[in-house]
């Protein structure tokens, strides 16, 4: 593992009121001896939460069974704080719920942690050192079928385009980097429409800690599409589970224009949709 440089692991948290980690589907037991466990984490907003951030757990656990010594104890999806503002982002309380309707019809190692969405904004870093403390330190890391005790790795799941403002400058600090690439590593799912080997090469020097997964099945949805979608009355089902569509039909979300400040999220689809070379619109009506 590379050096963690001068960046010291948290180790006192705030927790939202009422708080407990939540770990009913983290599994304590290392199956193979000879593995290293892992636990995945995706950081995202989650607005709504889509069928490509479920694949993006099941990219990663093909990936880590055929290319690594790593053995999955666990998946967390790690909805940000409503005070990171980013346009579109529906209130905690909503997108909570979603993930975890998502996270329940899913697979069973898929579980959503509220630690960071009902407080005020956390840093990504600081998000994973609270993942190693309430599962290493609190919880005691996992077990071998023998008893022995063993550390659990955190990894951060992302797409290419999270890599991708981690080479823009201004957007990360170097420390922070230092210490999610450096102390725990990332998996990496390629996303239509940023270039996954320029996204990585400022970060040649953690290389052995970036796991880069292709995407064999191209797919482009998006939380920003979907919210557009949701806006002209589209139909969204087969994008999203229905158990999530159902929910933002029942509390008739994105609708709103204004709230969702629409103009900087088309801006933002027309980027994505420039960067993949694609010239055909979302929809053909304007909006
Ligand atoms: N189509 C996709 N392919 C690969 N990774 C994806 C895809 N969609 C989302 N991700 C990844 O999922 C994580 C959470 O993303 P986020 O919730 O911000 O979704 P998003 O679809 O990018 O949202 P928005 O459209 O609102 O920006 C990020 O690491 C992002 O890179
Ligand atoms: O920790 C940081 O410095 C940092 C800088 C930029 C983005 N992030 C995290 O990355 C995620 C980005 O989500 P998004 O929707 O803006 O792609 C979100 O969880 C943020 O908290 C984190």
């Amino acid at each position: 593992m590379a050096s963690s440089g001068h960046h010291h692991l948290t180790e006192t948290f705030t927790n939202p009121p009422n708080y407990s980690f939540p770990h009913n589907r983290l599994s304590n037991v290392l199956r193979n001896p000879k593995k290293t466990p892992i636990v995945l984490v995706a950081c995202g907003s989650f607005s709504p939460v889509t069928y490509l951030h479920l694949r993006m757990f099941e990219m990663a656990k093909d990936f880590v069974r055929q290319n690594t010594d790593f053995e999955i104890l666990g998946g967390y999806l790690s909805p940000v704080s409503d005070m990171y503002k980013k346009p579109g982002l529906l209130s905690a309380h909503h997108r909570v719920n979603m993930c975890n309707l998502a996270a329940q019809d899913s697979d069973t190692w898929l579980m959503v942690d509220p630690w960071e969405a009902f407080q005020t904004y956390q840093r990504t870093a600081i998000v994973l050192d609270h993942f190693d403390h309430e599962i290493n330190t609190v919880l005691g890391g996992a077990r071998t079928e023998d008893g022995e005790r063993r550390h659990v790795r955190i990894m951060l799941l992302a797409g290419s385009d999270l890599i991708g403002t981690m080479s823009e400058p201004g957007v990360w600090s170097y420390s922070d980097l230092d210490h999610i690439l450096g102390r725990y590593g990332c998996l990496i799912v390629e996303r239509a429409g940023t270039a996954i080997d320029q996204a990585t090469d400022s970060l040649a020097r953690w290389r052995s800690n970036i796991y880069l997964i292709s995407q064999l099945i191209q797919n482009d949805v998006s939380s920003t599409k979907v919210r557009l979608f949701l806006r002209r009355g589209l139909s969204v089902r087969y994008l999203l589970p229905n158990s999530v569509v159902d929910y933002i039909e029942e509390h008739g979300l994105y609708q709103d224009e204004t709230a969702a400040s629409s103009h900087q999220e088309k801006g933002k689809e027309r980027e994505r949709e420039a960067g993949s070379g694609s010239k055909k619109e979302i929809v053909s009506q304007p909006c």
